[in-house]
């Protein structure tokens, strides 16, 4: 039997029905241990891999707490003194996604982001002072364009870490709270995907997002992030009303988000994650706003099964017997009784992951929750007047008919806004 540790908040555990999906792993092998982080790990072990959520306790060890300073020795110590034990994932890339620059600054080095002018991350810059003007010169020199989005530097571990601030000219930048990251506001049709990550898989989900914005000399608008991108979200931010929506609409390209998974994965160094990304009206450009150590993967079906499947290859791949039989990849799954658009592709062989890259992208697209009104079946972009692709010669609609199509958009954009948590059930 091998032995995996795990720690996760109680609140977290009950979410997701951590000790119900206990036999999924004992089936296989492996017996989860619940650590008790105020013990030196090594009168509890012996552990073959750890797998926990611990930024919020990492955010207090950073500033001063002593109780969560041993707690982190404690994990740090064990897998320091025991490099056979893996850990899910490692501290010190769990520590950068706390500072939101240094985050951002990681997402950078990205190969997708550094190679792929579709994947980018908003422009950003670090303010640390209120002075308007010193503010102002920084923004100019970064190239920040308003309206901003204004994001504590801190990302967990205090209802602050998700206070922000979206300003809509320089005349507002008295509102500043600092430390905090200045980002360039990216109008996206109030649509989030969430790209999770659970190993060498990668699951796409839908959420609620921002409605367009546009500069001018409007209010600062003070918001908590925990209202807007929700499953369930409906704050005035998120509704996007017909006029406002921006063309072409476009076609998620899913394997390129599922390619920004696999790579910003690797950049991190991390193989549990939730990578925000919001679709640039303007440009098309596929913009990464955040990533979390350990999400919610809500909306995500099995991904006990997937987190075991992972530590097991993990674990296969350290003893060295992975080398000439890979082991079969489940077939694709999808949440067909929900509204979300999930996607699933295996990465373990190229043949593997070719069919069913095919079979899910079909579905993907039949399933698609953004009109379809192209019959090629390629990601890409579609204008609401011709029902073709942008740039279609038959585009000829009337601004009626512009507006009447606009409104099934508007009623799948609301419906996105209206998902329930409760037809995500783990
Ligand atoms: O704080 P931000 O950067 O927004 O990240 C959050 C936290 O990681 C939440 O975890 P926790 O509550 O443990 O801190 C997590 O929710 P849950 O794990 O509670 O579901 C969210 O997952 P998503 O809701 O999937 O995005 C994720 O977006
Ligand atoms: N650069 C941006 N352009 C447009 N909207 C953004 C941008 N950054 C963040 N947002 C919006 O703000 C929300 C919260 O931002 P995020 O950085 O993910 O905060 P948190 O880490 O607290 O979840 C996002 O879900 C998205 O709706």
């Amino acid at each position: 039997m091998k032995r995996v540790g795990y720690w996760i908040s109680e609140k977290k555990s009950k979410k997701l029905n951590f000790e119900e999906h206990r036999p999924i792993f004992r089936n296989a092998g492996i017996e989860l241990v619940k650590l008790d982080l105020t013990q030196p790990l090594d009168n509890q072990g012996p552990f073959d891999a750890i797998v926990h959520k611990v930024t919020d306790i990492l955010a207090k060890a950073d500033n001063g707490n002593a109780t969560s300073q041993q707690y982190i020795r404690n994990i740090q110590g064990y897998a320091d003194s025991h490099p056979e034990c893996m850990l899910l994932d490692p501290l010190d890339s769990t520590r950068r996604l706390l500072d939101r620059y240094k985050q951002y600054q990681q997402v950078c080095t990205c190969d997708l982001v550094c190679t792929d002018p579709r994947v980018i991350i908003p422009t950003f810059v670090e303010l640390t002072t209120t002075d308007v003007e010193q503010n102002k010169m920084k923004l100019a020199e970064a190239g920040v364009t308003f309206p901003i989005v204004v994001k504590p530097i801190l990302s967990h571990g205090s209802r602050l870490a998700h206070e922000m601030a979206i300003i809509f000219s320089k005349d507002h930048l008295q509102d500043v709270e600092v430390p905090c990251v200045a980002q360039s506001f990216l109008n996206h049709n109030a649509i989030l995907y969430k790209v999770f990550v659970v190993g060498s898989r990668q699951f796409v989900v839908q959420r609620p997002s921002l409605k367009n914005l546009y500069p001018g000399n409007h209010a600062t608008i003070f918001f908590d992030t925990q209202e807007v991108s929700k499953p369930g979200s409906a704050h005035p931010l998120n509704e996007i009303d017909a006029a406002s929506i921006q063309e072409p609409l476009v076609k998620p390209d899913w394997q390129l988000l599922e390619q920004l998974g696999a790579s910003i994965s690797r950049a991190m160094d991390m193989c549990l994650i939730g990578i925000d990304v919001i679709i640039d009206c303007q440009t098309q450009q596929y913009a990464i706003i955040d990533i979390n150590s350990f999400p919610g993967f809500e909306g995500v079906d099995d991904f006990f099964v997937h987190l075991r499947d992972h530590i097991l290859q993990q674990m296969r791949t350290k003893d060295n017997c992975d080398t000439t039989s890979p082991a079969p990849q489940p077939a694709p799954t999808f949440n067909t009784n929900t509204t979300t658009v999930t996607k699933t592709a295996a990465a373990k062989t190229a043949a593997t992951n070719a069919a069913n890259l095919k079979v899910s992208q079909k579905f993907i697209l039949e399933q698609s929750r953004l009109i379809d009104c192209s019959t090629d079946n390629t990601a890409g972009s579609v204008s609401l007047k011709s029902g073709k692709r942008s740039g279609s010669k038959n585009s000829c609609g009337s601004k009626e008919e512009e507006a009447a199509a606009k409104e099934p958009i508007l009623a799948q954009l609301r419906s996105n806004n209206n998902l329930s948590p409760d037809l995500h059930p783990h």
